[in-house]
């Protein structure tokens, strides 16, 4: 990394203790005054995040030239220059302006109408102001470009670190910097200032400073921000053109595949033929350079130089009608393709396919009574892990706890004690601790006792208590049946230990004694089993991929009508390679105990199976595996650092809105399929006829200024495509282009196409006959030209998407484009553009040959894609 993040945080410097630093901000341990924070407001301005500015238009337009089709474009425009071959030229120029211009206007109209809802996303922070002076200082969410220097911030797993923060406490924090440093692993950091000038080191390593763009791994803290908005390191960092690399993904996304695969291998095809072209011509007729303004025309026409803007306009209009309705907003234009490519979808279970809002069921002792002194004592942990680790907000299950126990008890259970130490739970741990003592005559105090409180995933607390083989085969076998009943459980235990002054460790949670369960219900979420279901139709596979116990799991999935098959726990995972776990995974529905890399290394099988695989989830132990996936999905009230991972978050509460995005996605993509089959079949036919007739005729079949106009007409009503609404078996299953099967199908009506240009060619051979000279080359051209565009209209019709050739007929835009294309075709040659294009009108009975040839390649055409519809898509 070239640029020192140290340069930028200016005041104050690293070093120095908490009161140093919070005095040079002007702030204190209590928080700001909200006055104050308002005034720091005006002063500094909003802390907006400087990844989220939208890009400016002339780097929209930018963008849109480094695309291959245009570079080829703009390529062929030099030759065409350097050739002197100015209509040529500018035909290009035009070309490439008018696709800029619309896949620009595109890209805005969709970050235009996800603008408003992205809004409604905004991710907040928790600060501890103070409303006045007097007051006492309160934890409150505020959006987080509201924050202001000297601001006191609390960070909880899942938080994005909203601005630079120099930390007055931390405990057991870690976070991930991959996006400032490209560093993936997680990195410990501690409120304690290293010695040394600057702090023990220049860079991201300092442990006291947290830096925004970095994200909550486990852990708490407190710190103070330093610097917020356009003067954080971050910010430095990007306009420093260094790009935030969090969301990069290391490999190719089934679009990438698909889409940008085919327009590689064009790229290559075409490159092959202009040279044939003049070489076959060079060789037959002795001609030279001066076909070269024909064979770049007839590259040019063999570029389908609309697919980046049928892509973005398709892809575009899809995302826009998603967030019109309000249900899903995608990030990333190009996950929407992907989404309706998803076959298997995985989905975390807690918070998402349930409500996580759990209740409490039961609270029982080792022999299976109702005790209310477990959830007393579950109660204590809860207190006490919340208050030491400082969490901003307790975890549904501590709440659930703590509510009912205020409620039994009357009193919040835990205050009669103090608390010494706390060992949350966090991603792949399953289980807190906290230690309390019982206050008391401090002369004793060296005497007293620490009491150990534990809860957690009964494995886990098993594991750790004293207990014989068969006591704890008992107990898990009664955790085992709570679970079986859909609860969630937890086992609570607590060991006596003498008072120390050392802080506690996960080592020492051993030899303690068994206290009891509690089990808490967790509603389904109210549209999970009906989206469950429409999933199930649309052909996604549904798996579940939960941290919770195996019985819970498999009961949660019955009552959502899903079938659960033996469910596969974590470390059978552990056991197996990666090929033998895709093999696994593809036959298993639900895995529980995952840890968060569990659920990622899941889905990477499954992807490696060759399952296009989406992953839905909403926690920090989901953010491995939707970063994994091929697309994530994220709820509306996902953590932040899960909804900023995700390529696509669902805005409302109902999960139905999924299998509504992936018909759209799959719509958008077949709209894309459409237009790729119909393109290049006509250019792929085009072209084997221009080769041909060039081959036979002393004249070039088509001067340059007539293909490339020709293709324009093409391309304008070729737009339509991305407006076009496909027929509903567009949406049934999912959208995989297929790169061999469109090849197929191409060569197939390529050639079928040909073979119409070639009878043609045979009718406008006998009008040149019997017109001769050089009124019958500007026919023949005249012909061709009218035939070409009037084919290419019925392959629009034809060959659109989802529609069987019975139900040919039209609707929506596609329609209108095609007469257009019609109406061109016929009269443009008789009309003064006509003459000035060289050509000339037919007798009429040569357009009644015409007239029959297309009848009877439109009949072929029918049949052929009858054929082709009955073989798997293409
Ligand atoms: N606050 C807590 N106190 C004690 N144990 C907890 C607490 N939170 C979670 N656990 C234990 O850790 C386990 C794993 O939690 P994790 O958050 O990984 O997944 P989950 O919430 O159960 O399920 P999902 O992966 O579907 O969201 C829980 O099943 C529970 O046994
Ligand atoms: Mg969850």
């Amino acid at each position: 990394m070239a640029w020192a993040p140290e340069a930028r945080t200016a005041a104050p410097g690293p070093g120095g203790s908490d009161l140093e630093v919070l005095r040079a901000l002007e702030s204190g341990p209590r928080g700001l005054v909200e006055a104050e924070a308002d005034e720091r407001l005006a002063r500094h301005g909003e802390n907006t995040f400087p990844g989220r500015r939208p890009a400016s238009w002339p780097r929209r337009f930018a963008r849109s030239l480094r695309d291959p089709f245009t570079a080829v474009l703009v390529g062929l425009g030099l030759v065409s220059a350097v050739l002197a071959a100015w209509g040529t030229a500018c035909v290009i120029a035009v070309l490439v302006t008018v696709s800029c211009v619309l896949r620009a206007t595109g890209e805005h109209r969709a970050d235009r109408s996800a603008a408003a809802l992205r809004e409604l996303l905004a991710a907040t922070a928790t600060v501890r102001r103070r409303a006045t002076d007097a007051s006492p200082p309160t934890a409150r969410e505020v959006p987080v470009d509201q924050l202001v220097p000297g601001d006191l911030v609390l960070l909880a797993p899942g938080d994005l670190v909203p601005a630079d923060l120099r930390l007055l406490r931390a405990t057991g924090l870690t976070v991930h910097e991959a996006a400032l440093t490209g560093e993936s692993a997680p990195v410990r950091k501690s409120a304690e200032t290293p010695p040394g000038p600057d702090g023990g080191g220049s860079g991201f390593d300092r442990p006291h400073l947290c830096f925004q763009g970095s994200s909550v791994v486990s852990g708490t803290a407190s710190g103070v921000v330093v610097a917020t908005g356009r003067d954080t390191v971050l910010s430095g960092a990007l306009s420093a053109e260094h790009g935030l690399r969090g969301r990069g993904r290391r490999t190719a996304t089934p679009f990438d595949r698909s889409v940008n695969g085919i327009a590689w291998t064009l790229i290559r095809f075409m490159l092959l033929t202009a040279p044939l072209v003049l070489i076959a011509d060079a060789l037959l007729h002795g001609r030279g350079l001066e076909t070269m303004p024909f064979a770049v025309a007839v590259a040019v026409g063999l570029t389908p130089e609309m697919l980046p803007v049928i892509v973005t306009t398709a892809l575009a209009r899809g995302a826009a009608l998603l967030a019109r309705d309000g249900e899903v907003i995608v990030r990333r234009l190009p996950a929407l393709h992907d989404l309706g490519a998803v076959d298997v979808l995985c989905v975390d279970k807690t918070g998402t396919l349930t409500e996580d809002r759990p209740v409490l069921a039961v609270s029982e002792d080792a022999d299976g009574r109702p005790d209310p002194a477990v959830l007393h004592w579950a109660a204590v942990n809860a207190l006490w892990t919340l208050h030491l680790a400082e969490l901003p907000a307790p975890d549904a299950l501590d709440e659930a706890v703590l509510d009912t126990a205020a409620a039994d008890f009357g009193t919040d259970p835990g205050e009669e004690y103090e608390g010494v130490d706390a060992l949350p739970c966090g991603p792949g741990r399953r289980l807190s601790t906290a230690v309390v003592r019982r206050p008391g005559d401090p002369r004793f105090a060296l005497a007293s006792t620490h009491t150990l409180v534990v809860k957690g995933a009964p494995e886990d607390v098993l594991d750790r208590c004293a207990l014989d083989a068969a006591e704890r085969e008992r107990l898990a076998g009664r955790a085992r049946a709570l679970a079986d009943g859909g609860l969630r459980v937890l086992a609570v235990a607590r060991a006596e230990r003498p008072a120390r002054s050392r802080p506690y460790a996960p080592g020492d949670e051993h030899d303690l004694t068994f206290t009891g369960f509690v089990g808490l219900s967790d509603a389904p979420a109210p549209s999970a089993a009906e989206a469950v279901e429409r999933l199930a139709r649309r052909g996604v596979t549904v798996k579940v991929l939960t941290g919770d116990h195996p019985g819970t799991a498999a009961r949660v999935c019955r009552e959502l009508g899903l079938d659960p098959g033996e469910v596969v726990t974590a470390d059978r995972i552990d056991t197996l390679d990666d090929t033998a776990l895709a093999r696994l995974a593809t036959d298993t529905t639900v895995f529980a105990r995952c840890a968060p890399e569990h659920k990622a290394r899941i889905v990477r099988a499954l992807r490696e199976g060759g399952h296009t695989t989406g992953f839905l989830g909403d926690g920090v132990n989901d953010l491995a595996a939707l970063r994994a996936a091929d697309v994530g999905v994220c709820p509306r009230d996902g953590v932040d650092v899960a909804r900023e991972a995700a390529d696509v978050v669902l805005a409302s509460k109902d999960l139905t809105a999924l299998e509504r995005a992936i018909v759209t996605g799959r719509r958008s993509s077949a709209n894309i399929a459409s237009y790729l089959r119909i393109t290049l079949s006509s250019n792929f036919g085009n072209v084997i006829a221009m080769l041909v007739a060039g081959l036979v005729l002393p004249f070039l079949p088509m001067l340059p200024a007539q293909v490339l106009v020709q293709n324009l007409f093409f391309d304008a009503a070729q737009l339509a495509l991305a407006f076009d609404k496909p027929g509903a078996g567009a949406g049934e299953r999912p959208a995989v282009l297929r790169p061999r099967a469109l090849l197929r199908f191409v060569t197939g009506f390529g050639l079928l196409n040909a073979a119409a240009d070639l009878a043609t060619f045979g009718v406008l051979a006998l009008a040149v006959r019997s017109l001769g000279g050089h009124g019958g080359q500007e026919a023949f051209h005249a012909g061709w030209f009218t035939e070409n565009l009037l084919t290419q209209g019925m392959v629009m019709l034809l060959l659109r998407s989802g529609r069987r050739a019975a139900e040919g007929r039209a609707a929506g835009p596609v329609l209108p484009a095609v007469t257009g294309l019609a109406v061109v075709g016929l009269l443009l040659p008789l009309s003064p553009v006509g003459a000035a294009l060289s050509m000339t009108g037919l007798p009429p009975v040569y357009y009644g040959l015409l007239a029959l040839v297309l009848a009877l390649y439109g009949a072929g055409l029918a049949v052929a894609r009858a054929r082709a519809d009955r073989q798997p898509a293409a």
